[in-house]
C-alpha cells in the first residue's frame, strides 16, 4: 500500500456546477431492495439507537441497524417492524445461541430486511460461518459482515456469502482497540477504506473515525457506498444514552460496545463511555447532513452521489481546520 491518510488530511477538489440550486443535488442510495434517503447509518450500538428511533428512521426513509444487545426482542421487533410495513434491520453475533436464534426466525418465517454479524474481528471463520448459516436458512436477508480492514478480508467476507462488509477496525470516537492492542485503522481509516473498496465487489459501509459531514462526502469518494457513524449521532434527544447534567450544561452518554458499561464486566474491554453535547432533535442533524451532501454534490460538479465518487483529491496533511479546532 502507498501513503496512508486519514479523514483530516484530505481535500476533494471541486469541479464546475451544473445545477442552479443545491437542492436538485439527489442523496439517496440503494442498498440491497431499498433506497435510502442518505448513505448514512447510525452505529447499532446501546448508546445511539434503540427501537423507537429506529422506527423513525425508517418511517422517515433512513437506513438503521438495530443492535443485539437485548438480544430476547429481537423477533418481536422484526415482527413489529413490519407490521407497520417498514424495513426490519437487526445485529447478530457469532456465538451458539445466534446460530439457534437464525434458525429459529427461519422456522417461523419471520425475515429480517437485513442482519449484519457485528464482531470486532470480522477476518474469523466464525465469521464466514455466520454468513453461511445465515444463506443457508434465511437466503433472502441482506448480509453485512465485519469489522474488517483489509482487502483479503473483505473478498474473504465477500466470498462466503456477505452482501455488503463494513470495514473498520477501532477508528471509533469510543475505541480504544488501537491503544490496547496495538492494531486497527485508527489514523488512517479514509486510506484504508480506499485499499479495501479497491478489492470489493459489493457495496462496503465505512464504519466510524466520522468527525465532520464533510467526512461523509470523503468515504463515498474513497469507495464507501453508506457510513456508520456513532458519535455525531449521539446526544440527541432520541439517543437512548443517559442524560446528565455538568456545570449547567446537558450532555447524554455514549459508549462503547466493548466497554465495561455495555459488558457489565472488565474483560476483553476496548472501549470506553463519554459525554457529549446534548443536540436537540436528530431530525435536525440529518437534514444538515443531507444539506451538506447536497453541497457536496454540487461541489463535484453532478447531481448524485456518483459524480462524488469521480472528484480528483489532494493529500495536505491536518489541512482541514487550518491549525484551528472547534
Ligand atoms: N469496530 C471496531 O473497531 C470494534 C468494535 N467493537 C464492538 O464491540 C462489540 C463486541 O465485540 P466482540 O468482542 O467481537 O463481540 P462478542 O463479545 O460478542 O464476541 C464475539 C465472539 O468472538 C470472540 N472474539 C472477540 N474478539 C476476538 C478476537 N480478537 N479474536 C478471537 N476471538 C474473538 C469472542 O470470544 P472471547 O471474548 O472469549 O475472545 C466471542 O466468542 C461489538 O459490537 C463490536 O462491534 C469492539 C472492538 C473493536
Ligand atoms: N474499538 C471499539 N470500537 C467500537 C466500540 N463500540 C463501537 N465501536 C465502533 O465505533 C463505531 C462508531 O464510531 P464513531 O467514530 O462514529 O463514534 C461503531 O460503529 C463501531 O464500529 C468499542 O467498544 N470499541
Amino acid at each position: 500500500m502507498d501513503t496512508v491518510f486519514d479523514y483530516e488530511d484530505i481535500q476533494l477538489v471541486p469541479a464546475k456546477c451544473i445545477v442552479d440550486s443545491r437542492a436538485e443535488c439527489d442523496t439517496s442510495v440503494t442498498l440491497g431492495k431499498h433506497t435510502f434517503k442518505l448513505p448514512v447509518v447510525p452505529a447499532n450500538m446501546q448508546t445511539i439507537i434503540d427501537a423507537s428511533l429506529a422506527q423513525k428512521l425508517a418511517a422517515n426513509g433512513y437506513f438503521y441497524i438495530m443492535h443485539r444487545f437485548h438480544p430476547e426482542t429481537r423477533e418481536q421487533f422484526i415482527r413489529d417492524m413490519h407490521e407497520q410495513q417498514l424495513i426490519a434491520s437487526i445485529s447478530v453475533g457469532v456465538k451458539e445461541d445466534e446460530y439457534a436464534f437464525v434458525e429459529d426466525l427461519a422456522a417461523k418465517n419471520v425475515v429480517p430486511d437485513y442482519i449484519t454479524i457485528d464482531i470486532a474481528h470480522g477476518h474469523s471463520n466464525a465469521v464466514i460461518a455466520m454468513i453461511q448459516h445465515i444463506k443457508k436458512h434465511l437466503p433472502e436477508s441482506f448480509v453485512i459482515a465485519g469489522n474488517v480492514g483489509t482487502p483479503e478480508a473483505v473478498r474473504e467476507l465477500e466470498n462466503a456469502g456477505a452482501d455488503a462488509t463494513k470495514v473498520g477496525i477501532g477508528p471509533g470516537k469510543v475505541c480504544i482497540t488501537k491503544i490496547k492492542t496495538g492494531f486497527g485503522t485508527g489514523g488512517w481509516q479514509l486510506a484504508a477504506l480506499r485499499w479495501c473498496a479497491k478489492a470489493a465487489q459489493k457495496p462496503i459501509i465505512a464504519d466510524g473515525g466520522i468527525r465532520t459531514h464533510g467526512d461523509i462526502a470523503k468515504s463515498v469518494r474513497f469507495g464507501a457506498s453508506m457510513v456508520m457513524i456513532g458519535s455525531l449521532f449521539a446526544g440527541h434527544d432520541e439517543s437512548p444514552g443517559e442524560t446528565v447534567e455538568v456545570d449547567g450544561v446537558l450532555m447524554k452518554e455514549y459508549f462503547g460496545s466493548a466497554s465495561e458499561f455495555q459488558k457489565g464486566e472488565r474483560k476483553n474491554v476496548e472501549g470506553k463511555k463519554m459525554y457529549m453535547p446534548y443536540k436537540g432533535k436528530i431530525i435536525d442533524t440529518l437534514i444538515e447532513m443531507e444539506q451538506d451532501l447536497q453541497s457536496s454534490i454540487s461541489y463535484a460538479g453532478g447531481r448524485d452521489l456518483e459524480a462524488i465518487r469521480k472528484v480528483d483529491y489532494v493529500v495536505v496533511k491536518n489541512s482541514i481546520f487550518n491549525g484551528d479546532r472547534y
